[in-house]
């Protein structure tokens, strides 16, 4: 089995591993021991664990998992040259990552939340040469599109990368909007997670403006309820958030 090395532990660097743990060996340098402990605990398989002073990554894949911010300082803990270095950083540029990381390749991933059950969609984009296999690792926790650049892996970024998020906020928001008619909560959640289980299954299959046309009927209960969306401006909101979210992507 290949090993990867996570270089972070956090939420993402937890959510990926649990998806690869069943193919590759996995390996996780942190700063702090207990939390290195605590990872291998969560994720329920034995996990090569090392602290991130004076850590050698001569020939590993790394798999780097910590926040932008946080490149200056991890950079200068490291020794020796990876083979590869896969970043799920959000918009730190490949230049930014060979300026500061001594390996022979980059490949930028953007993964998102549901890589932890199997169900990321996760964008590629960087050295062609790891290509294949940045898809084949990729592809055991979900699935993957290689882009053409930086510009569109930082645009997927505020699609899919942060998408979990706008996603729970609509969830919340309409099982709200039932517990205010009337509904129990318990019951809500329960009927809004069904709703989104459906829902993840047609939107493979259907236009979502098809989808919406054969949901609503004339004069019904989806009209009244979607003219309340449009007159709420959802529509432009959630444009708005893909280029919010992407001018952040830019500015990292
Ligand atoms: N969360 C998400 O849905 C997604 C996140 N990403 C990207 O994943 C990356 C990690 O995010 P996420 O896992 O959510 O963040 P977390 O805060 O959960 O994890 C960050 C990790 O970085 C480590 N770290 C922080 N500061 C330092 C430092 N100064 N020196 C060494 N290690 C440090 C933390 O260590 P410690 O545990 O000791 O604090 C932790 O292991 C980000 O770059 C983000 O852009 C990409 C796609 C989706
Ligand atoms: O919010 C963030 O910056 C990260 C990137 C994508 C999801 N979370």
């Amino acid at each position: 089995m290949k090993t990867i090395t996570f270089i972070g532990n956090g939420n993402m660097a937890l959510s990926i591993a649990k998806g690869l743990k069943n193919s590759y060996k996995i390996e996780v340098v942190g700063r702090d021991r207990k939390k290195l402990e605590s990872f291998e605990e969560k994720l329920g398989v034995h996990v090569k664990k090392s602290l991130l002073d004076n850590f050698n990554i001569e020939d590993k894949n790394i798999l780097l998992c910590v926040k932008p911010a946080n490149v200056e300082e991890v950079s200068k803990k490291l020794q020796g040259r990876a083979e590869v270095l896969y970043s799920v950083l959000a918009g730190t540029g490949i230049q930014k990552l060979k300026d500061h990381f001594n390996t022979s390749a980059v490949v930028r991933a953007m993964p998102n939340l549901a890589a932890s059950v199997g169900k990321s969609m996760t964008t590629l984009t960087g050295d062609t040469t790891y290509k294949e296999e940045a898809q084949t690792l990729f592809n055991s926790i979900g699935s993957t599109r290689w882009l053409a650049n930086e510009k569109e892996i930082d645009i997927a970024t505020a699609l899919a990368g942060s998408g979990p998020a706008y996603l729970a906020l609509i969830a919340e928001s309409l099982s709200d909007g039932a517990v205010k008619q009337g509904l129990k909560r318990e019951d809500a959640m329960a009927i809004m997670r069904g709703l989104f289980d459906g829902f993840g299954e047609l939107i493979q299959e259907i236009h979502p403006a098809l989808l919406k046309d054969g949901v609503m009927s004339p004069g019904g209960t989806t009209a009244a309820g979607y003219a309340a969306l449009e007159k709420g401006n959802v529509r432009n909101a959630c444009i708005e958030a893909i280029e919010e979210a992407y001018k952040k992507a830019v500015k990292l």
